[in-house]
């Protein structure tokens, strides 16, 4: 099938600054916007994994772009739109939020049902009018589910399949995802990044996913978006990310991103700086390393190491355990 093609970016975050409001709904006076100066664009196609230690502000951002909160016009738009003041976006399932509250509740002809309620798995399925028929099997079978599965009855990662497989039946052009795989087993999991990515790939579809959860993601992204304090970080393509030196902390252990966790640790040791907490003390007693410092804390722990501290006669010193290894 043909990639819709689009020469507009699909997501436009323009020097986004949001304060949440206080009890008289405007933002309390002399507060500090919780996110400021935050621009990001996407296009048709990108798979955009949105990282940050959590209270970053990343569910903020998904519930502005989803319309959920008001933000001047200007700073957010979704395919060309203000996605809070056009509320077609929404309705007619262009834009689709999967996170949060609907995490609770399904919606259900019209009504916003308990996802516990005594109610079948077909009749939530199939309640939902206009669906494509072809585009419903291939979710059921995405995430084999059982028809006569009664929602009060099943697993939570069973009543989760049933709730992401009735999210996605209606096509999408922009899907904002709020860590809503975390009930998943590994092989529901990896047949839904597999259906969304080839949704980006054939139907030109633009999707971020904000996750703690890396396994198995590793070849997922076109591209990371990586905040911190309400702040971007980091924006850009994968492919970008591995080409530069010295963001190439490149350590992949199996079934993990260790690039992605040591900023997430910088982060916090700057946090614990900040408060005066100690930082992590261990040592190599008088061993001499040589080469990469980041790939000599990885050899020394092949080696055998259980734990340790690397200066390098650079500037950067790695701490290691066990299967970490992050900059300080
Ligand atoms: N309704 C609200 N009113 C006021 N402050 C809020 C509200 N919702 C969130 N916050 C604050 O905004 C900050 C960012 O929250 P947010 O939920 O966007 O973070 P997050 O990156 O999604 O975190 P997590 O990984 O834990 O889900 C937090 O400090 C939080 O306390």
């Amino acid at each position: 099938m043909a990639v819709m093609e689009s020469s507009k970016p699909t997501v436009e975050i323009n020097g986004l600054r949001f304060t949440y409001p206080g009890i008289d709904g405007h933002p309390p006076p002399g507060s500090t916007p919780l996110i400021d100066d935050f621009s990001l664009i996407l296009n048709a196609g990108d798979r955009c994994l949105l990282v940050g230690s959590n209270g970053a502000g990343k569910t903020t951002i998904l519930k502005i772009l989803g319309g959920k909160h008001m933000v001047e016009p200007h700073m957010v738009r979704v395919l060309g739109r203000s996605a809070f003041h056009d509320t077609v976006l929404a309705s007619s399932g262009d834009l689709c939020y999967l996170g949060g509250e609907w995490r609770r509740d399904v919606a259900f002809g019209g009504f916003d049902v308990p996802i516990q309620m005594d109610i079948s798995a077909e009749k939530i399925n199939f309640g939902v009018a206009g669906i494509d028929p072809q585009r419903r099997a291939e979710l059921i079978k995405v995430f084999d589910i059982d028809l006569s599965w009664r929602m009060h009855k099943v697993s939570d990662g069973q009543r989760r399949r049933v709730q992401i497989c009735m999210g996605l039946l209606k096509p999408f052009r922009v899907l904002l995802l709020d860590e809503i795989t975390v009930d998943l087993d590994v092989l529901a999991r990896a047949n839904l990044l597999n259906f969304l990515r080839k949704e980006c790939e054939e139907q030109g579809a633009t999707i971020i996913y904000a996750t703690h959860i890396f396994d198995g993601l590793e070849k997922w992204p076109s591209h990371i978006v990586y905040m911190a304090h309400g702040k971007l970080q980091l924006a850009m393509p994968m492919d970008k990310v591995k080409e530069i030196s010295n963001l190439s902390l490149m350590i992949s252990f199996p079934g993990r991103c260790l690039k992605l966790e040591s900023w997430l640790r910088k982060e916090r040791d700057e946090e614990r700086k900040a408060c005066g907490l100690p930082e992590f003390e261990s040592q190599i007693e008088g061993s001499r390393v040589t080469g990469d410092p980041a790939r000599a804390a990885v050899r020394a722990l092949n080696n055998g190491w259980a734990a340790g501290r690397l200066h390098s006669t650079g500037e950067e010193n790695f701490v290691f355990s066990s299967n970490r290894v992050l900059r300080q």
